[in-house]
């Protein structure tokens, strides 16, 4: 391996050390910092997550609540739930776990949520903040992305970034957040012809498609950073992302790790907005 490896546990154990602070401070002046998660249905893997973005949330000092509901609960009861989560000042950010059982819309349920406790940043008000340059919630898992390149000190001004991958809560914002740092954005996805000639013009990559060895060596120009939002399973049942790590280490200049690279972000970034949320309140 000759990359660099950009480690999103340390990452975020510094940014989760300032999280803490904040979170102390606003505690001191009696706001101290609520998450709301809300999970619907058994699905595993989203019990582990809201696990994590629970516990972390108790860790760093912030006030947290886990409703789980089984997966029959009404579209109406779950936007009245939200509805008394709005009107709760004790929460400042509310997440309700994706994906939803199938008789759940999601859009509605997004809408639903006020606005200022959208710390997901996934309504459509978050989004044309994003697209407008106006402050707002960013998405945590692209924002977290920028924090791990900004972590390599290179600057993403005139460098050609290509993200592969065009979903609301990933590949879209990602896409906006490098504009916004002034890099050229290519945006690659499932209808792309040629992945690779774009790939190897690419000083940044961040690929999120959700499928193993998305990205090889041999699509990667020397010296490029590689962010792997990607969660799969390997043959072995092992966790890996969308990037061929050993291989694509070996030419990248500095590479995310899955486990260990964006996972952690995401989840530091929730927390990051769930204090920004709670500091707009006691500004006010
Ligand atoms: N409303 C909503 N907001 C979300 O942010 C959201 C969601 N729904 N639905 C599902 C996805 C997925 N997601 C992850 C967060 C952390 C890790 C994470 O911490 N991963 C660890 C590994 C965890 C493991 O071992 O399974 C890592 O990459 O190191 C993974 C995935 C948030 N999501």
């Amino acid at each position: 391996m000759t990359a660099q490896l950009i480690d999103g546990t340390a990452l975020s154990k510094q940014i989760r050390a300032e999280v803490a602070q904040r979170a102390a401070a606003l505690t001191a002046r009696g706001h101290k910092p609520g998450l709301a998660v809300i999970l619907v249905g058994e699905d595993p893997a989203s019990q582990v997550y809201v696990r994590n973005k629970v516990k972390a949330c108790e860790e760093h000092g912030l006030h947290s609540v886990l409703e789980k509901y089984d997966a029959t609960l009404s579209e109406a009861d779950l936007l009245a739930r939200i509805d008394a989560l709005n009107k709760d000042a004790s929460i400042h950010g509310i997440l309700v776990q994706m994906p939803l059982p199938k008789h759940i819309d999601p859009t509605k349920v997004i809408e639903a949520i006020a606005t200022t406790k959208d710390v997901d940043g996934y309504s459509v008000l978050s989004a044309g903040e994003l697209v407008a340059n106006l402050p707002g919630f960013r998405p945590c898992t692209p924002y977290g992305c920028m924090k791990l390149i900004e972590s390599t000190g290179v600057s993403l001004k005139g460098k050609h970034a290509v993200v592969i991958g065009r979903s609301n809560t990933v590949g879209k914002p990602m896409a906006l957040l490098l504009l916004q740092a002034n890099a050229t954005v290519t945006i690659c996805h499932s209808a792309t012809p040629d992945l690779a000639y774009h790939t190897r013009q690419a000083d940044v990559i961040v690929a999120a498609v959700g499928r193993r060895d998305t990205v090889t060596a041999g699509m990667v120009k020397p010296g490029a950073i590689v962010i792997d939002v990607g969660m799969n399973r390997n043959d072995e049942g092992k966790l890996c992302g969308d990037v061929d790590f050993a291989g694509v280490s070996q030419v990248a200049s500095a590479i995310t790790p899955v486990p260990g690279g964006v996972g952690p972000m995401t989840i530091t970034m929730l927390l990051v907005n769930t204090i920004e949320s709670a500091e707009r309140v006691a500004a006010k």
